[in-house]
């Protein structure tokens, strides 16, 4: 009786913490607040210095330690997609919780490059019970001339039964001390929340493929004047694409593949560099992770492609279903093809791939299709932040960003 007292009173002490500071731990990063937008320059905000950096990792509390996983063997990649589909993120309703395949996870944290201490996880008497990855990437921002080696932070994720414990920030400084130690000073990434202080806030928007099955879940829902079967034949698709040359991408395309992307992704003002074999890494197909398309015209050459990676969602209560199949717009070049014909190609490969919905954000070009298209705006915003970097400009409009993190 008496310690569910003391965790009650442990408990509401750590609710007064929030209220009184709210940001504790983002308030010592350097990442600029509100009143530093004017103040500081553009560019690093504090200058790396390799000596200063600690050698050893964080303390954690007693029981609790640091392991790398290594995704490639079966049983530690089968603890991190455990961890995740039980305690990864959620709608604000808490119907949905996000289901990366083990597949999925292999894609997008073992590109070429990658440091096996940078998937970082925390156990407790060999239980994962805490996770955050980076990835080596190559950021051009705003234009400048020199490109940034820096890392792409993603799944942070921290056991529904131990969370309250500030496990997280701790997780977010010994993946920094790990990417500091090997003299990179940046980081980009995403969340769903605001934190300090977003460089960008984009939003989601969902093109219907099974409109009877969205309503189910309760994905979607109808208004007064509006029946399932109504919503079935507006968002009927033809079997066929439309794009004469649009094939599956092999191999032989990297090239191409990646001079058109290099090229295209110049017209935004954050975006990453890619060398060939990344592109080989990130768009060459991969059953239920990636799928891309490109369009071949005479003498083989590609002209256009597209791009949607599967990211399914757990329906966390439902009679019928236990997935939401969802695809989420990765990178699409239009450069003969309109881009409105290119993704309503998009649509139909996903729809004959077996997809419920068709998820993109407002960044890039995707304004110019997401009407057209009727893609509905959700209620989920992705904000992207850059840490230790402050831009010319304090806010980047969606459009000026050229980035998707899975
Ligand atoms: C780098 N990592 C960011 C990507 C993680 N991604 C995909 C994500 N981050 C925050 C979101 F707001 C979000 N949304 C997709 C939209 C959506 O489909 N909302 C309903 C829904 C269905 N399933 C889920 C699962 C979790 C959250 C909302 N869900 C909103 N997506």
């Amino acid at each position: 009786q008496l310690n569910v007292v003391q965790k009650q009173t442990q408990y509401n002490q750590q609710l007064l913490d929030k209220l009184n500071k709210p940001h504790q731990f983002w308030e010592t990063q350097p990442i600029p607040n509100i009143n530093d937008m004017d103040s500081l320059k553009p560019g690093p905000i504090q200058e790396g210095v390799l000596e200063d950096v600690r050698k050893d990792p964080y303390n954690l509390i007693s029981k609790f330690e640091w392991c790398n996983i290594d995704l490639r063997n079966d049983e530690q990649a089968q603890q991190v997609y455990a961890l995740l589909k039980e305690n990864y993120v959620e709608d604000d309703d808490n119907m949905f919780r996000f289901d990366y395949s083990i597949d999925f996870l292999r894609w997008a944290l073992l590109p070429p490059g990658q440091y096996p201490d940078w998937i970082v996880g925390v156990k407790v008497n060999q239980k994962l019970v805490g996770f955050i990855t980076g990835i080596p990437v190559t950021l051009n921002i705003e234009n400048q001339q020199t490109k940034i080696k820096m890392t792409e932070i993603n799944f942070l994720c921290v056991h529904k039964k131990i969370r309250a414990n500030r496990l997280a920030p701790v997780l977010i400084k010994e993946i920094t001390r790990r990417v500091h130690i090997k003299n990179m000073w940046q980081a980009v990434y995403t969340a769903g929340i605001v934190v300090p202080t977003p460089i960008s806030q984009t939003r989601y928007y969902h093109r219907s493929l099974n409109a009877k099955k969205l309503i189910e879940v309760g994905f979607s829902s109808l208004s007064a004047r509006q029946t399932i079967s109504r919503q079935q034949k507006l968002y009927k698709l033809p079997e066929e694409t439309k794009t004469q040359g649009l094939r599956s991408m092999k191999k032989k395309d990297v090239a191409q593949v990646t001079k058109l992307l290099n090229e295209y992704l110049k017209k935004f003002k954050l975006y990453f560099k890619y060398t060939e074999d990344e592109v080989k890494h990130w768009f060459i197909p991969r059953k239920d992770v990636i799928s891309t398309y490109v369009v071949e015209k005479e003498q083989g050459i590609i002209t256009d492609f597209l791009s949607f990676y599967n990211l399914p969602s757990q329906v966390i209560k439902n009679p019928k279903y236990t997935h939401l199949k969802a695809a989420y717009s990765y990178y699409n070049v239009a450069t003969q093809t309109p881009i409105v014909q290119l993704m309503y190609d998009a649509l139909i490969l996903a729809k004959n791939e077996g997809y419920d919905v068709f998820n993109c954000l407002d960044i890039m070009e995707n304004e110019k299709f997401l009407k057209e298209l009727m893609f509905c705006p959700g209620d989920g915003q992705l904000n992207y932040y850059l840490y230790n970097w402050k831009l010319e400009s304090n806010m980047l409009k969606p459009e000026e960003i050229g980035i998707v993190l899975v």
